[in-house]
């Protein structure tokens, strides 16, 4: 069968999402109960079809850091051990009715401090919701620990990672407005999590250019990139039979190095003017490894599902690229070869088999 995938034969298709944001991708009904339980009173709006229309709206400026203002809301109502457990309990029971069969999902235990909780009681609050989620819906779900990249608390958040590495947490990674903060601001904790053979992504290449992403592989040593669109900046005839890399692009794709595309959010933030537009088009044409994935399923109103669909209508993927991305997302994940080699023989291989 080599139909063209529609939006629900995609939703049954086994998928893998690398790049989600716990903090991003709430119901707005559960943001709506939590604010009421927590008494939290800055809501735009109480009822929750109204909410996630104004997410929708608000987090299209163009401009990253005004996207990330949206936060304060979500990160507001998750305040509380039994918040975060309900929040990644809902995010598992989500990603499994979207047919997402492993995820890792990321949040900044930092920002969830504002009544007082310890690090370590928020890092087992999600692990716990994720735990129950995973077991009730069939889905694995890993989380990453990120820190700001704006703040100081980098080493911290890296010792966290570490410490929780054989409960659920599988990896590390910073995120915030990239401009004015390179991520070199954080090589302490980078080179911690090298020396403890732990792994990390780094948001780079999104709201700013090659420097980012040179320094997030180079200097960092990052396993994956978040974004990591800008690398285009780096690769000259874009609509040549045979387009040109530069040397940090052809590193990029030599070495195999993941790129976590978010194509929405990407044009929300203004890294992207529109889906057709958008650099995947061509970094898959030239074979990088590149990874499809929803960023904010609030803010973006989306789904992973319907991230693949915009795709298939932009690009005229058939079943094989789908099956393409899904397996570059698994082998890229953090979990152990042996895990990752299962996924895709038992359960990604045989999902496509009969759709290719
Ligand atoms: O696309 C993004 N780029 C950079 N930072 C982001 C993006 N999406 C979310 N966050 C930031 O990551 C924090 C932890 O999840 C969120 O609170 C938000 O500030
Ligand atoms: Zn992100």
């Amino acid at each position: 069968m080599s139909d063209r995938p529609t939006l629900d034969a995609i939703r049954r298709a086994p998928k893998v999402l690398l790049h989600d944001h716990l903090d991003g991708g709430l119901r707005p009904a559960t943001i709506v109960d939590l604010a009421r339980e927590g008494g939290y009173t800055e809501l735009p709006s109480t009822d929750a079809d109204e909410l996630g229309a104004w997410f929708a709206e608000a987090s299209n400026s163009g401009s990253l850091e005004r996207y990330l203002e949206t936060f304060s809301h979500t990160v507001g109502v998750m305040q509380s051990a039994d918040a975060l457990t309900r929040v990644a309990y809902e995010c598992a029971e989500d990603l499994a009715k979207d047919g997402v069969v492993y995820a890792e999902v990321r949040y900044a235990p930092e920002l969830h401090t504002q009544t007082g909780m310890p690090l370590e009681q928020v890092v087992e609050a999600v692990l716990a919701g994720f735990a129950a989620g995973g077991r009730d819906h069939g889905i694995r779900v890993g989380t990453l620990v990120t820190a700001m990249r704006h703040q100081a608390r980098s080493m911290e958040i890296a010792e966290l990672a570490v410490r929780y590495r054989d409960q659920g947490v599988v990896g590390f990674d910073i995120a915030g407005a990239e401009a004015g903060y390179p991520p070199t601001r954080h090589l302490d904790a980078f080179e911690y999590l090298q020396r403890e053979n732990a792994h990390f992504t780094i948001h780079a290449g999104e709201g700013f250019g090659l420097p980012s992403i040179w320094q997030a592989i180079q200097w960092c040593g990052a396993d994956r990139l978040g974004h990591g669109v800008r690398i285009i900046d780096d690769i000259t005839g874009a609509d040549a039979p045979e387009p040109e890399l530069g040397r940090l692009a052809a590193y990029v794709r030599d070495k195999r190095i993941p790129l976590e595309m978010c194509p929405t959010s990407n044009i929300q933030t203004g890294a992207a003017k529109s889906i057709a537009e958008h650099p995947i088009g061509l970094l898959r044409r030239l074979s990088f490894r590149v990874t499809v994935n929803t960023d904010n399923r609030l803010m973006s109103g989306t789904t992973l599902s319907e991230e693949f669909a915009k795709l298939v209508d932009a690009f005229g993927y058939d079943w094989s690229d789908l099956r393409w991305f899904t397996v570059n997302a698994m082998k890229s994940a953090f979990i152990g070869f042996d895990e990752r080699l299962e996924f895709i023989n038992k359960v990604i291989k045989p999902g496509y088999g009969d759709l290719v």
